[in-house]
């Protein structure tokens, strides 16, 4: 008889969601019965600004601690808060399949990045979104906003004409409707990991053999993955911090090619650098998950390279935010 499988979770509806989600998952890929265990985090608790609570790990340790003192054996992040170094003892296991990387203005009276009214109000708390709004619409007024997905969405109806939220949160909480135009990557490009899902739990408990081992690698979705691997590799190479101007999306295509775009801003939105680079991961290399893996951070790593001999580092406060 297999062990009910214990799964960490802030207490936010999106991570309850998100969470069931992956749960109901493993169970049904083998790994036995489940159970939520509800974990408070520091990022749940302090309402400050996201640039004052002080690197990108607020919404993570909580749940690692937990996975390390063994009051939950499988946690569940949204990958894009993950802090790029990994934690000692504990592994990323599997990266479900992501839906939607995309950047979605949710506005008023339907209106679309074009068509928003000259001077229009938009909130968000991410630089990243910020500058590229900017970038887009110089006219528009950029308010800094914060809280979950429906605080975010009421403000709409409060005092401004948008609000820019992740589409895959939305579809998550099932609030696509509020969705008036799902912003194109080389418009809005996403934070690394957007809309992907990180699965971790203690290193000894992803090595093959037992039941969640295997539900966790029949739940890993490679393309997906290897995604993820490049977009954060190059985050990581960019020493960024959380609060960094910096977008990352990459895709790999039925042809073995992953392609990586990135984009690094002023915060005002006034000076930008696009570069983008692909690999094909084709005969030994797809053969071998290790060396796959090691070739798609590789691409990351090199694309970063790139943007910091093109100045990247004169344009952007890099290490804005902090790091875990
Ligand atoms: N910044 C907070 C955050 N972290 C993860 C998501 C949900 C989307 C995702 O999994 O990337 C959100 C909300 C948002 O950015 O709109």
């Amino acid at each position: 008889m297999p062990q009910t499988v214990r799964v960490g979770t802030r207490a936010s509806v999106l991570a309850l969601t998100q969470t069931g989600h992956v749960a109901d998952a493993l169970t049904a890929l083998g790994a036995g019965d489940h159970e939520l265990v509800r974990v408070r985090t520091d990022g749940d608790r302090l309402t400050g600004s996201l640039a004052t609570l002080g690197g990108t790990g607020v919404f993570v340790t909580a749940l690692r601690d937990a996975l390390l003192d063994g009051r939950c054996d499988v946690a569940v992040h949204s990958f894009k808060d993950l802090p790029t170094t990994p934690a000692p003892g504990l592994v990323v296991a599997a990266v479900p399949v992501r839906q939607d990387p995309r950047d979605a203005l949710c506005a008023r009276e339907g209106w679309t990045l074009a068509t928003l009214p000259e001077g229009a109000s938009v909130g968000t708390g991410s630089p990243r979104r910020a500058a590229q709004l900017l970038a887009a619409r110089p006219d528009l007024r950029v308010v800094d906003i914060r809280g979950n997905v429906d605080t975010r969405l009421r403000r709409i109806e409060d005092d401004l004409d948008a609000v820019v939220l992740a589409a895959a949160g939305l579809a998550r909480l099932d609030r696509l409707d509020a969705v008036t135009e799902a912003l194109p990557p080389d418009v809005m490009t996403p934070a690394p990991a957007q809309g992907a899902l990180a699965v971790e739990v203690r290193a000894e408990d992803a090595v093959a053999g037992t039941p969640l081992a295997a539900a966790l690698a029949a739940l890993d979705h490679r393309p997906t993955h290897l995604a993820v691997l490049a977009e954060r590799a190059l985050l990581n190479r960019l020493e960024a911090g959380c609060a960094a101007p910096v977008g990352a999306h990459a895709r790999l295509g039925d042809d073995g090619v992953l392609t990586l775009s990135a984009v690094v801003l002023r915060t005002d939105g006034t000076a930008s650098l696009h570069r983008s680079d692909a690999l094909t991961l084709d005969g030994s290399a797809t053969d071998d998950a290790a060396r796959t893996a090691l070739a798609a951070a590789g691409l990351g790593t090199r694309l970063a390279e790139t943007l910091l001999a093109d100045g990247a580092a004169d344009l952007a406060d890099l290490a804005a935010g902090g790091r875990a």
